[in-house]
């Protein structure tokens, strides 16, 4: 293994080149026995059940999971040459669930034994970007090692590059970014992250990343049907519900406001269905707060009728 120009302080120099080999050593020689083991198949079951749609992604992570299996078996057998490279990109529009895909992709990595503690560390260009000379070089170390043992995720990843600008330090950020992904991928992974389009000319602006990022996920919009499950998901994890009845249908109520809302600037998908149920939320809570001396049922606690849903502001245009 090259010695890493950036080293990060406590990080691979306290773990084995390839920290797979410490998990396997089960010898586990059946596939059966490393998902008993690592328990990955819950992780990959939640992300079923948690998550709305997403077929083709959730598909890839299944793919991504059985490559790494198979690789540990490999290594019980001791096939394996190097730890697979295990950098991604997950591309889609906001609020898509990449992030939240992230945090399980860490999970299943660290069950695996692919990374030492698989927690998740979110920044954007600023987090890494200082706005002086030699600011650049602490900030994005200082980074790299929170997020080592785990994920990096680097929302706008696209932001780093700035060809318009001959000096930008993001270049800087870049180049450690580069030579730690190579060196230390073996207790790192890092995930670049945000629009398709602009990854793509990131990607062509930056072979250097490109070659290091092995697996692309692409996060499809979510159409009205599944934003509506996702809504009943969400409700229900909160302990709401819609209200039913014929007549004062909130869930129908919800349908017509989705379209609405689709149709506006700024449209972000299941991030904006969580911002309206909030919003929907303080309705029924400013409605229950005015009938102060009735007794409030489970059911009135509970409940969020369609009034609530139509005292949104797109209900009240035209
Ligand atoms: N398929 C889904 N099913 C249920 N909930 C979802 C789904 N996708 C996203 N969510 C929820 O929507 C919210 C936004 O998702 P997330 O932050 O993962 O999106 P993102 O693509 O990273 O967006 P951004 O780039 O804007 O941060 C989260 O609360 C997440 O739990």
């Amino acid at each position: 293994m090259n010695q890493p120009l950036y080293a990060i302080p406590g990080a691979s120099e306290a773990v084995p080149p390839v920290s797979v080999a410490a998990a396997s050593a089960s010898g586990a020689t059946t596939v059966a026995e490393v998902l008993a083991d690592s328990q990955v198949e819950a992780v990959l079951d939640e992300l079923d059940r948690d998550l709305i749609g997403l077929a083709p992604v959730k598909q890839r992570i299944r793919d991504i999971a059985a490559l790494l299996v198979i690789d540990k078996l490999r290594l019980n057998l001791g096939l394996a040459a190097q730890s697979p490279s295990l950098h991604m990109s997950f591309t889609g529009n906001p609020g898509t669930g990449k992030t939240t895909v992230a945090m399980r992709m860490a999970e299943i990595l660290h069950r695996l034994g692919y990374v030492r503690k698989g927690h998740l560390v979110a920044v954007t260009r600023d987090d890494l970007v200082g706005q002086y000379i030699g600011h650049t070089a602490p900030k994005t170390k200082e980074v790299l090692k929170k997020a080592m043992g785990g994920v990096l995720f680097i929302d706008e990843a696209y932001y780093l590059y700035r060809p318009e600008n001959e000096r930008d330090y993001g270049q800087e950020a870049i180049e450690i970014l580069l030579q730690v992904m190579e060196n230390q991928r073996d207790d790192l992974v890092v995930i670049l992250a945000g629009y398709k389009d602009r990854m793509d000319t990131f990607f062509k602006s930056n072979p250097g990343m490109s070659s290091r990022v092995a697996h692309h996920l692409d996060f499809p919009d979510y159409n009205q049907t599944e934003l509506l499950s996702i809504a009943d998901l969400m409700l229900q994890q909160q302990n709401y519900r819609f209200d039913t009845a014929p007549g004062a249908d909130a869930r129908a109520a919800f349908g017509d406001y989705l379209n609405l809302r689709i149709a506006q600037p700024h449209f972000a998908n299941a991030r904006s269905v969580r911002n309206a149920l909030d919003r929907a939320r303080l309705r029924q809570a400013s409605r229950l707060f005015a009938d102060r001396h009735r007794a409030l049922s489970r059911d009135d606690l509970t409940t969020l009728s369609a009034d609530d849903i139509h005292g949104s502001r797109l209900f009240q245009r035209g």
